[in-house]
């Protein structure tokens, strides 16, 4: 059944100044018509455009005020205070600019002002910098909302591949000591949950790779699959969930074995993201499940080192606002009973 159209625009904070994210995002506006976009809004600070990007850009004070300027300029809320950054060189300044836009954006969607929220992307160690202390947007989005954030499950999804890291940005070493029989069931809970929610799959299909080679090869070369992953894909099982695994990560992605699941949960971040990133770097979209609030954001981060020099390609950004787009609707949706 067709979607309909949504009532409010999205809100898209533009992320680091210093990266691509005011480039990506007035390319996604002049991709609007084509792309059949959602009408959005950018907040940012207005003058850290013009050096990516020479498109028109209107300052708005209201996100209501969008549509009246969608068609024929990038409608941007302006932020406090925001000194000028020089592409491709971050500073501290911009790291506050991303800060108070990620901050903003939340309160808007949060607000009812915003229909989603699309995050542009941000320099972790930057943020840190500034006094950020969660890994990532994902855990300080999901404290904002109020949500604990073994529940809030980062999903990186592209066109035949959904995947979850099950750990997300911590060292290697302590992903053994980090994951445990709670910690994969919550993920697998809020994953099913969360295609329902976001994606409208009535039954979800979950894989789970193992976390050794081989999934342990019986024991052999390693024992969290016997003593961790297979109890708690058992109790998750009793649930009614349609899971399946631990199976052998190395033979989990080629496109046949994708064809059996919806999504895929792996142990570490680059379990998962190495595969969603080989195949559609420049398609996939990484979105928060768990939230009361849609957030989608690109799946790549700053590139530094291309800003401000017209190469950077706006295309997961265009996807992750028609992501955003979709599972708004789909909620609008399960909510109406449609
Ligand atoms: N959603 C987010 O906010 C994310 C933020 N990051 C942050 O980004 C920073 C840089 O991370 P990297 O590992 O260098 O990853 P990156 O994704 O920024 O760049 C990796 C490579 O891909 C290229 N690239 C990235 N996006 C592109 C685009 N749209 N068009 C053309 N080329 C593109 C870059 O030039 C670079 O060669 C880090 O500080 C990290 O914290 C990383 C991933 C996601
Ligand atoms: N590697 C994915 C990533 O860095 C996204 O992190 P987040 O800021 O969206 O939590």
């Amino acid at each position: 059944m067709p979607l309909g159209r949504l009532e409010l625009p999205l809100a898209v904070s533009v992320g680091d100044p210093a990266g691509i994210g005011p480039e990506i995002i007035g390319k996604a506006w002049e991709a609007r018509h084509t792309s059949g976009l959602a009408p959005f809004f950018a907040i940012g600070d207005i003058g850290s455009f013009a050096p990516h990007w020479s498109g028109p850009v209107v300052r708005i004070e209201d996100p209501a005020d969008t549509l009246k300027h969608f068609d024929s300029a990038l409608p941007v809320i302006q932020l406090h205070n925001c000194l000028s950054v020089v592409p491709g060189r971050p500073d501290l300044d911009g790291a506050h600019c991303a800060y108070q836009a990620l901050e903003m954006a939340i309160g808007f969607a949060r607000a009812g002002s915003a229909a989603a929220l699309v995050t542009g992307p941000v320099s972790k160690s930057q943020l840190y910098a500034v006094g950020f202390t969660h890994p990532g947007q994902t855990e300080f989005i999901a404290e904002r909302c109020g949500v604990a954030k073994n529940n809030a499950v980062m999903m990186l999804a592209g066109p035949d591949l959904r995947v979850v890291p099950m750990t997300t940005h911590i060292p290697l070493a302590d992903v053994a000591t980090t994951l445990d029989a709670r910690l994969i069931r919550q993920r697998l809970r809020a994953t099913a949950k969360g295609l329902q929610r976001n994606f409208g799959i009535e039954n979800p299909r979950l894989a789970v790779a193992g976390f050794n080679p081989h999934a342990g090869e019986a024991g052999n070369m390693g024992r969290e699959e016997l003593e961790l992953f297979e109890p708690a894909i058992a109790q998750i099982r009793a649930e009614g969930i349609n899971v399946i695994g631990p199976l052998p990560a190395d033979t989990m992605f080629h496109a046949e074995a994708r064809a059996q699941y919806d999504a895929a949960l792996c142990a570490y971040h680059d379990q998962a993201l190495i595969p969603l990133k080989t195949l559609y770097f420049h398609d996939a979209v990484n979105i928060t499940l768990g939230l009361p609030v849609v957030r989608t954001s690109p799946d790549h981060g700053t590139a530094f080192g291309i800003a401000g020099q017209n190469k950077a390609l706006p295309y997961s950004m265009i996807a992750a606002i028609k992501m955003a787009e979709s599972a708004a609707l789909h909620r609008l949706a399960a909510a109406d009973g449609s």
